[in-house]
């Protein structure tokens, strides 16, 4: 595998994109032409509804990301949320912790995540959330964390380091994500030629961000997306994903107007606490997953924590998956346990 890190290379852009042993890093030239294209939805949009399926298909699915405007919701209200936001974790990590997560009965809460990724996508995770939850007891299952990512000290800004990348390569779970992120940048998106490229803050969007549920309801139609912030700036960074699924307990099962007699469907019938494993997909992309070194995941975890695809060391071990609404634990399978298949390398 390609092990370049650019490390010679200082200027901004080729930072901000220092590739994580891919080797594939673009140039910012080339980054700027593939940055995910602004989809107007709502009553702005054009076409039947069927081109605007196709439309959104073919910019999730080629370009990873779609980002939305005409979406309804003010600035005013954002920009609240934002703020408030820096209010609660400019407070001092012991007034935080009165709320941990760990403290909560469902997962909700204040939490430090310092996970450490290795091999293909070795990356350190410097963030910390506060995650809510919008209804713990009655679906669908919408969630979501508020994202906080500590300006890095300025000798580390020029470091070609693999630590503190912001947060690892990971597809989020639930079916779609309504992402907000303020102005700093770093957001980058995993192409299907395993670049990294940008997506940058354009003010008044959204990105959308296809998860694997969506991915398993539309039979790989969209795909959920690899992606991944790459910190490099001495700025404070906020963001504000808002993960919409399901029910922990609902089954869901791929749409029958996903499939056809060449096109059989390709998922078993699954719910979010027993199957929603973040691992097919790394199959379906054909994408090598990582290892995680230290397991971000010693809570228990929540039905929306993020499908970050940890095959471990231990393959075969299983994880606890607590349902929000009734505090059932299911087991979830990783991979390994649902198929012998081998997982596809990158550049294979
Ligand atoms: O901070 C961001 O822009 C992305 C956050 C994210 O991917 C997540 O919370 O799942
Ligand atoms: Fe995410």
């Amino acid at each position: 595998m390609n092990t370049t890190t650019h490390s010679k290379d200082k200027t901004p852009a080729a930072q901000d994109c220092i590739d994580l042993k891919l080797g594939l890093c673009r140039s910012d030239a080339s980054l700027s032409q593939h940055r995910p294209e602004v989809v107007p939805l709502g009553k702005h949009a054009k076409g039947t509804e069927h081109q605007r399926d196709d439309k959104i298909a073919h910019h999730l699915y080629h370009d990873a990301k779609a980002q939305d405007k005409n979406h309804g919701i003010s600035e005013e209200i954002v920009q609240a949320a934002h703020a408030q936001a820096k209010v609660f974790f400019h407070q001092s990590a012991e007034e935080k912790e009165k709320i941990a997560r760990s403290k909560s009965k469902y997962f909700n809460g204040w939490h430090l995540r310092r996970g450490v990724a290795s091999k293909s996508m070795n990356s350190k995770d410097n963030i910390e959330q506060f995650t809510y939850c919008y209804n713990p007891n009655y679906g669908p299952e919408v969630d979501s964390p508020f994202n906080y990512y500590p300006g890095l000290p300025e000798d580390s800004i020029t470091a070609t380091s693999l630590e503190d990348v912001g947060l690892g390569a990971h597809t989020d779970i639930q079916s779609f994500t309504i992402l907000w992120q303020d102005m700093i940048g770093g957001l980058q998106v995993l192409m299907a030629d395993g670049s990294w490229v940008k997506a940058p803050p354009i003010p008044g969007t959204f990105v959308v961000n296809i998860g694997d549920y969506l991915m398993r309801l539309s039979n790989d139609r969209f795909k959920s997306t690899f992606h991944r912030v790459f910190m490099r700036t001495t700025s404070d960074r906020y963001s504000m994903p808002f993960f919409i699924g399901f029910n922990c307990n609902e089954e869901f099962s791929v749409l029958p107007s996903y499939t056809s007699e060449d096109m059989p469907a390709k998922y078993e019938p699954t719910s979010c606490g027993e199957g929603g494993n973040s691992s097919d997909h790394v199959y379906g992309h054909g994408y090598e997953v990582y290892e995680v070194k230290e397991d971000t995941n010693s809570d228990p975890l929540g039905c929306s924590v993020h499908s970050r695809p940890e095959v471990a060391s231990n393959p075969k071990r299983e994880k606890k998956r607590t349902c929000r609404d009734n505090g059932n634990t299911a087991t979830m399978k990783t991979f390994s346990d649902l198929t012998n298949i081998p997982r596809k390398k990158i550049n294979d």
